[in-house]
């Protein structure tokens, strides 16, 4: 035993969590929850290999804080969905996990209580919980995976896979989505780069082998199969969109190139609407247009959406809290998401037949 202290300098200590197994153990994963998941992870598929001519929308809150909001939320696309299932399949954004540029709060699993607590082992069981409640409603999730470990306790739950613009070139992310059940939409860099994106879709088809842990939570190499079903995401970039015409055609350009199928997904938010959600709609509708004109690489969009549009900051007193806004994005309220969706549904209903031709 010597007295230097040379390992874990910057660590004030290890705190112990359950394994993704006891998690399981604890909120299991319910008949009507899976086949909610199969179903939609099965719809997506086929919407990416083109037996289905529908688009898919994943649409939501930018971070979930509040459960009860984030049900409520639920509840509300669930009936939405119904109406529109013709022309969309809605997928509901339940992100848990926010990359921050600097610093800001990390999300629902790092700190629950938006305290600076960071309760993680109650943020997961929490995040769990949720999952299942909008699983259970017959709604197909989708979120981003930041944390490398934590589709191990959610994994089963999640229907469709964002990687961020920040973590897109990330060899550890790529290595995880080529592991991970569901289909994966790897943005394009928040400096506008695509290259990164197809570089990832190919990393992530191919199996790999990494460190990672198993359900019991002990340490394993993790051996990948492969995942077949990355696509691109244009978030846009730089300040500048890249949902136009022509940088779509860029984009399939690019994805031809590189022997990769014409799969693009336009982000409404973010970098495409200057982060001002009143613009999302505008996004939307002429992404829609571009279909209308016969465009057959657009497959799906995102909406950063929530019950009341806007955003607040999260203030000291958390009774403070507006009902249903978000305390990250910005985002379109209930009534602009309704009206974006319908909108859509309304201009895809003559043109789905041409679309798998
Ligand atoms: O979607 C969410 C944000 O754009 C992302 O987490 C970055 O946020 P930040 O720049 O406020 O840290
Ligand atoms: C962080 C997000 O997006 P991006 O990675 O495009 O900034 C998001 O969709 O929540």
């Amino acid at each position: 035993m010597t007295s230097f202290h040379v390992e874990n300098v910057n660590i004030a200590r290890f705190d112990s969590m359950p394994t993704p197994e006891d998690l399981h153990a604890s909120l299991p994963l319910t008949e009507r929850a899976g086949a909610a998941v199969l179903r939609g992870r099965e719809a997506l598929r086929n919407i990416l290999d083109r037996k289905d001519p529908r688009m898919f929308v994943v649409v939501g809150p930018c971070s979930i804080h509040d459960p009860v909001a984030g049900l409520d939320y639920a509840r509300r696309l669930k009936q939405l969905q119904e109406e529109v299932q013709d022309t969309l399949l809605l997928v509901m954004r339940v992100y848990f996990e926010k990359p921050r540029t600097t610093t800001g709060w990390k999300g629902f699993i790092n700190d629950p209580d938006m305290d600076d607590s960071f309760h993680i082992e109650r943020g997961m069981a929490s995040a769990r919980q949720f999952l299942l409640d909008v699983c259970e409603l017959g709604l197909p999730t989708a979120t981003e995976a930041l944390d490398p470990i934590s589709p191990q306790f959610l994994g089963d739950l999640i229907t469709w896979t964002a990687i961020g613009a920040r973590t897109t070139e990330s060899q550890t992310h790529r290595e995880m989505s080529s592991g991970l059940s569901t289909p994966v939409g790897f943005k394009n860099g928040t400096d506008g780069d695509i290259g990164i994106a197809i570089n990832a879709i190919l990393s992530a088809s191919h199996p790999h082998s990494f460190l990672g842990i198993n359900g019991q939570g002990k340490v394993s190499i993790v051996r990948t199969s492969g995942n077949r079903y990355g696509h691109v995401v244009l978030r846009g970039g730089d300040g500048r969109p890249n949902y136009d015409t022509v940088s779509v055609a860029m984009a399939e350009q690019a994805l031809a190139k590189a022997k990769l199928p014409a799969n693009i997904v336009v982000d409404c938010s973010h970098a495409n609407s200057f982060k001002n959600p009143d613009l999302q709609p505008l996004v939307m509708a002429d992404v829609v247009h571009q279909v209308r004109l016969g465009s057959k690489s657009l497959v799906g969009v995102m909406i950063e959406s929530n019950i009341v549009g806007g955003k607040q900051s999260i203030p000291a007193d958390l009774s403070k809290l507006q009902y249903g806004c978000s305390v990250t994005d910005g985002c379109v309220g209930w009534e602009t998401t309704e009206k974006m969706i319908r909108e859509a549904d309304a201009m895809l209903k003559d043109v789905l037949r041409t679309r798998l031709g």
